[in-house]
């Protein structure tokens, strides 16, 4: 399916469809300010760089359920973005749209593609569902055979382009489906291609994780202010030291274990403070969050008995 510059329409446009527009944003903010910075060179742009170009997001139209919501996102989105509301609204943004990211509750997924009008409508798009547990099967049949549909799941961080997005092809996504795809949320972060089956995985390990990390980072803090540290300043240590030991593993590639024994002097504080989480249960208890997590997330686009 060629892409020149499509308008995507986000179905439900709430915490994700937010963090997902207002990075976008961002990055194309920076790029076409990066592009009047060299004029010159602007000359000289490679004909690999003209067809990204042809894959960035010609517009934005956001659907929400209620008008007041439809308002305060007007006002947090801006002019940028086209927003609308209601049946009409969605009927409206699909058909305006050439891809549509559809970001509702996963619960409501089925009954808002099967609403009159929006099957029609979704007729040789391109449709990206964010929603856990919902599966590329559930949601082709759902829309049409000519639908092309992508599983996406991406993280709250994709606001500040800092997200975790995977995605999981259809048996009938095209490549430059899987380009556009792969283009919009590589600007918010990082994102890499799995097998669907691994997708309630990720969801409860890159999804949710960035709740569970900041559960951490609070547990962390709170400790600092027990003995005695400002609570701002604790916060602070405490964001800065799992963005740094996150950054060694990504940048560096070591295996966080090497990482913690580079910190662990023989005798000293840290293994006294490892052993305490030890004791703690904290690796099972981490590591049973997240198979939990994804227990969970695989029911969550099941129809309620
Ligand atoms: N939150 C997260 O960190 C992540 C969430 N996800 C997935 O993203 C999806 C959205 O989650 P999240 O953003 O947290 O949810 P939110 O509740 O923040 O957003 C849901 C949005 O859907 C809108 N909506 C409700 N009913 C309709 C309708 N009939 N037609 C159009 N829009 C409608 C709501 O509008 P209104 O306000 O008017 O009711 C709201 O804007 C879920 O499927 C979730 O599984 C995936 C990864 C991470
Ligand atoms: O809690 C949830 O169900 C969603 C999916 C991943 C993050 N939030």
């Amino acid at each position: 399916m060629p892409l020149n510059r499509p308008t995507i329409c986000v179905l439900g446009c709430g915490t994700m469809g937010i963090a997902i527009i207002r990075g976008t944003l961002d990055s194309i903010a920076g790029a076409t300010s990066g592009q009047s910075d060299s004029s010159q060179s602007s000359q000289l742009v490679s004909e690999q760089e003209e067809q990204e170009d042809l894959l960035r997001p010609g517009g934005f139209i956001a659907c929400v359920s209620h008008k007041d919501s439809a308002a305060k996102l007007s006002k947090t989105l801006g002019d940028q973005v086209k927003v609308l509301h209601g049946a009409a609204g969605n009927v409206q943004g699909v058909s305006e749209a050439d891809v549509v990211l559809l970001c509702t509750k996963p619960q409501i997924a089925k009954a808002v593609l099967s609403a009159p009008g929006i099957r029609e409508a979704l007729k040789d798009k391109l449709l990206v569902s964010i929603c856990a547990g919902v599966t590329i099967e559930q949601l082709q049949s759902w829309t049409t055979p000519t639908t092309i549909v992508i599983r996406a799941m991406p993280n709250t961080p994709c606001k500040i382009r800092e997200g975790m997005t995977v995605l999981s092809c259809g048996p009938n996504t095209d490549i430059q489906s899987m380009a556009f795809t792969t283009k919009i949320f590589s600007t918010l972060g990082r994102c890499r291609t799995l097998d669907e089956k691994h997708l309630d995985a990720v969801t409860a390990l890159a999804g949710s994780g960035p709740a569970f990390a900041c559960v951490m980072l609070e547990a962390l803090a709170d400790g600092g202010v027990m003995m005695g540290l400002p609570r701002d300043v604790a916060t602070e240590l405490a964001a800065q030291v799992l963005q740094g030991a996150a950054r060694m593993v990504l940048t560096t590639g070591a295996h966080p274990a090497a990482i913690k024994d580079s910190v662990t002097t023989p005798g000293g504080c840290t293994i006294a403070g490892l052993l305490t989480m030890e004791d703690g249960r904290i690796r099972s208890t981490l590591a049973r969050t997240i198979q939990e997590a994804t227990t969970v997330a695989s029911t969550l686009g099941r129809d309620k008995k």
